[in-house]
């Protein structure tokens, strides 16, 4: 049974796809405080937030059982997405559910400011009849500058041209081509600032974007800007707009976010140029629901083992894709676990080999799980495909993933080599169609051998008569071997026996065998 906690207000509609899953257990507690949060995260598997619950790192460690946490919207700069990674939590969202309703909110909030709606209303609700002091500004044929033209971007610059504006936009990701494509105007963000007499943010609040909107930019502004931001607060300084609306060089600001939330108490929101919703530009019946939804769906995937659609700290692969990579996440994983059981060296340098029907697919998240099975002999089950490339990076291994020609005969070949201070050791494998994964090579030996269940693997002499003594000793333990592969680099030179046997080999089984003058190295595998 798997526990999930609502932590944020979440559409009824969303809940429903839990609700109506026998084996979760739905939480509902909004407004906890951050202890009474980090107090009660480690009865969870899974937690749903919005934008108001923070998920601090302290709530991370202490979230013992979390699998999952669940934003039921865009931006996931309420979760310290580092802790999350790092603790093998994914974290997903919902990004194309509210881009309709925060693209519309941003024109909401254009036409209020242009027409000082909000003004003109609450005086009328005060009694006073001020048509003269509302004289506002039409949008029509003005220029629309958008910085940052992602989904919600894309949205107000089409509903931007719907109202025969012009719109100019930067983007790193936007080319002259785009901009073509979309009748638009493409710009650098100097240009922007420049040619606009509105402008609009629609990037996430990152590094790069916090304060670009800065004291500097409004100077390279036109005279009576407007300043529109539904997307986060900190892209644009507040000190700076403040100073700029005070001064004139900025005539009116609509904002629904800020640095601080939940504001109330701010000085922007002195200022009668100033227009304010609290955080609504997802605030509609239709987001929430598409957001609530499409963020359930993934909880319900992740916590039954399948792949979630809107990973945020994992790479997102498309289905069609991900039908094609899928079977090999099995085999990558039984690589590395396999792998790693031939040395007790530290590992310190990871090559992966893909070839054949892998040399041209999205290798990473095979690779993800290769390096999953690495860690798991030392770093346990908490290594999952979310961590395990953080963690080898923490442990200073560095994984590089080739692509090569070398099939060696084999329609799809996957190589996983580990370097230690002792030498490389290698294993390779192959998914054999309608028969499933096989290890085909150990070192420089071939072998045939399905990676599942109790292996041992012995580096022997070849020469008479090992074969059977080996044989014997098991069987005086009564250790049934299922299968056996054998192969050498020469005659008479060095060997490998790989042997399937039907239960988990004791260490002083192992020993046993290594007392057998011909044998030089016996390793237990469990798949
Ligand atoms: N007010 C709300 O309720 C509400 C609702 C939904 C989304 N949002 C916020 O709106 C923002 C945009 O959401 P989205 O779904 O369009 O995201 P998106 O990822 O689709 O688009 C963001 C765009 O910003 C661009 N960008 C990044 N750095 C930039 C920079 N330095 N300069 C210019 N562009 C840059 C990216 O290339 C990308 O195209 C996010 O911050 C999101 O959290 C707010
Ligand atoms: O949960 C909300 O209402 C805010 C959503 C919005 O800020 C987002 O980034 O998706």
């Amino acid at each position: 049974m798997f526990h999930v906690l609502i932590a944020d207000p979440i559409s009824d509609e969303g809940l429903d796809v839990l609700y109506n899953n026998e084996d979760v257990t739905v939480v509902k507690e909004t407004g906890l405080k951050p202890d009474e949060l980090e107090s009660r995260i480690e009865e969870f598997d899974g937690l749903l937030v919005r934008s108001q619950t923070k998920v601090t790192r302290s709530v991370i460690e202490k979230a013992d059982r979390l699998k999952i946490i669940g934003r039921a919207g865009v931006g996931v700069d309420n979760i310290d997405l580092e802790a999350a990674t790092e603790n093998g939590i994914i974290v997903v969202n919902a990004p194309n559910g509210n881009t309709n309703s925060a693209a519309e909110h941003t024109m909401a909030m254009m036409m209020a400011l242009s027409r000082k709606i909000p003004q003109a209303h609450s005086a009328l609700k005060n009694q006073k009849w001020e048509r003269s002091k509302y004289v506002g500004f039409e949008v029509k044929n003005k220029t629309l500058g958008i910085v940052g033209l992602g989904r919600i971007g894309t949205e107000v610059a089409y509903r931007a041209k719907g109202q025969r504006m012009n719109v100019i936009a930067y983007d790193p990701f936007l080319t002259e081509e785009k901009a073509d494509q979309m009748g638009i105007e493409y710009g650098e963000f100097e240009d922007v600032l420049k040619k606009a007499d509105y402008i609009t943010v629609h990037t996430p609040l990152l590094k790069d974007t916090r304060h670009m909107i800065s004291t500097d930019a409004f100077k390279q502004m036109k005279d009576g800007v407007f300043m529109i931001n539904c997307a986060r607060g900190g892209i644009i300084d507040e000190d700076a707009l403040y100073d700029a609306l005070v001064s004139g060089k900025v005539a009116g600001a609509a904002i629904d976010v800020l640095e601080e939330e939940p504001f109330q108490d701010h000085k922007l929101l002195e200022l009668p140029q100033v227009v304010a919703t609290p955080h609504l530009g997802a605030s509609t019946v239709e987001a929430q629901e598409s957001v609530a939804v499409d963020v359930c769906h993934d909880v319900l995937n992740h916590l039954r083992g399948d792949i979630v659609k809107n990973p945020v700290n994992l790479p997102s692969v498309p289905s069609d894709v991900l039908s094609q990579i899928e079977p090999y996440f099995n085999l990558a994983e039984k690589l590395g676990m396999f792998l790693i059981r031939l040395t007790d060296d530290v590992p310190e340098e990871v090559n992966i080999y893909y070839s054949g029907d892998l040399s041209d697919v999205k290798i990473d998240p095979i690779t993800r799980n290769a390096v999953k099975g690495l860690l798991e002999r030392h770093l346990g089950s908490h290594v999952n495909d979310v961590n395990a490339l953080y963690l080898a990076e923490k442990k200073d291994i560095t994984i590089h993933e080739n692509r090569t020609s070398t099939t060696k005969g084999f329609t799809n070949l996957m190589t996983v080599e580990l370097k230690t201070k002792s030498g490389v050791r290698s294993v390779s494998g192959t998914l054999l169609n309608g028969l499933g994964p096989r290890l085909v090579r150990v070192d420089h030996y071939s072998v045939d051998v399905m990676p599942e269940g109790h292996i041992v693997v012995i580096h022997h002499k070849d020469l008479p008569g090992v074969i059977g003594e080996m044989g014997s000793l098991l069987s005086e333990r009564n250790i049934n071997i299922a299968t056996m592969q054998v192969d050498r680099s020469d005659v008479g030179g060095n060997a490998i026996m790989i042997l399937t046997i039907d239960k988990h080999a004791e260490q002083e089984e192992l020993e046993a065998l290594k007392e057998l003058e011909e044998i030089k190295a016996v390793t237990a595998v469990d798949l």
